[in-house]
């Protein structure tokens, strides 16, 4: 009977696993080369949820402008970062799912963990035609993005939906939209706070970089500029932090539109000619260290803060693989599978069996 698809794999002598959690980044480039970045940002900056002005207009400046002369300067930028496993985002997106996977089952839920990438591979379809392979009827997908956009966690729900599409048999989905207020994820980010205070000595202000998107989103409707401003407060509520002790700034502009902001860069730049000293800066919104971190704060803004009078700027690495963090996912990703009943062999599973039976009853 090769058109009935293949019963779920087993885990030892266990019932089969049949639910996953699917951990979602945004992807990297293969390489820190111009040909790989090529690839990459055509792919990333053709998606309309990450550049809303109308297709052909874009079409024009992306391939006329953009894929000749950026793909050069970012491999450069890329190649300041990369480690011997491959780009940081990479390496710390698959050691979260394999950490992930290890805290469940310390948890006793009976889950497979997979992650996969919006742009460039382990590809979304790819992750989710693998998962139904080994049996899976059921996949929660968590976007690495603590505060919701249209950008970034709706552009996973479109790529899930498009799979879903060409698929018969579509497993039950449901996704985590955001988890900026969770109290773990904030808890988790004090801590490593406060590890850097307890190493390198408290700065005279805490600057919280998200990163940023065209200031016209919100006027649209986009939550993501209220999220990043409740994480950021609720962040210094848990350090302690008065007013003029902590601030909120956006990163990562593109192009010459208006973005969120007070922009990054420039609100160190202005801090330290004002006379601030000593910065620390934490990137709440980005789940794992990246190109958008390492290279643009850790080494671009540091250099603009000292030259421009600033005397010590402490970086602040983002969650990784830090436990605080991983326990937070962890929890998010427990409450969102209850109601699931995991350790049940899925309805799906059982009207195959039936269906397998019969088919094979009436060719016999
Ligand atoms: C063109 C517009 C862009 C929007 C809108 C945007 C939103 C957005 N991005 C992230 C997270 C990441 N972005 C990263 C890199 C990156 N972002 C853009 C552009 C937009 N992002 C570009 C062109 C690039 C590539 C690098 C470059 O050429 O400058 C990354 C890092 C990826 C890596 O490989 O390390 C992350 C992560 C969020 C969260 C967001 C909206 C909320
Ligand atoms: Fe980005
Ligand atoms: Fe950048």
């Amino acid at each position: 009977m090769p058109f009935l698809p293949e019963p779920p794999q087993r885990h030892g002598a266990g019932p089969a696993v049949e639910t996953a959690v699917l951990l979602v980044n945004l992807g990297t480039p293969d390489a820190p080369t111009a040909p790989a970045l090529r690839r990459y940002l055509a792919q990333f900056l053709s998606d309309p949820r990450v550049v809303e002005i109308p297709r052909l207009l874009w079409a024009l400046i992306l391939h006329g402008i953009i894929l000749r002369v950026r793909p050069a300067k970012s491999a450069a930028k890329y190649a300041t970062v990369w480690t011997p496993d491959g780009s940081p985002l990479k390496v710390w997106t698959e050691k979260q799912a394999k950490l992930l996977q290890g805290m469940l089952g310390e948890r006793g839920l009976r889950v497979r963990v997979a992650h996969a990438m919006r742009y460039g591979q382990p590809a979304i379809a790819h992750a989710l035609d693998a998962l139904k392979r080994k049996g899976v009827r059921r996949v929660l997908v968590l976007p690495a993005y603590p505060q919701y956009s249209g950008a970034t966690t709706a552009s996973v729900i479109d790529d899930v939906a498009r799979w879903a599409l060409r698929t018969r048999h579509v497993p039950e989905l449901r996704f985590i939209n955001r988890y900026h207020d969770d109290p773990a994820y904030i808890a988790a980010l004090a801590q490593t706070v406060r590890e850097h205070w307890q190493r390198e000595g408290r700065a005279d202000k805490l600057v919280m970089s998200f990163h940023g998107m065209p200031a016209r989103t919100l006027q649209l409707g986009d939550p993501y500029h209220c999220e990043c401003l409740k994480t950021g407060r609720l962040l210094a509520e848990a350090l302690g932090l008065k007013d003029g002790q902590w601030l909120v700034t956006f990163q990562s502009r593109f192009g010459k539109a208006k973005w969120l902001e007070p922009y990054t860069e420039p609100s160190l730049v202005k801090l330290a000619k004002g006379g601030l000293k000593t910065v620390d800066v934490i990137c709440p919104g980005f789940a794992a260290d990246c190109l958008e971190t390492l290279e643009e704060i850790d080494q671009e803004a540091r250099a603009a803060f000292l030259a421009a009078g600033g005397q010590r700027f402490g970086y602040i690495a983002c969650l990784n693989d830090h436990t605080a963090g991983m326990r937070a996912l962890t929890g998010l990703a427990q409450r969102h599978l209850q109601g699931w009943p995991l350790d049940a062999p899925h309805p799906d599973t059982l009207a195959l069996q039936r269906q397998r039976a019969l088919t094979a009853g009436a060719s016999e």
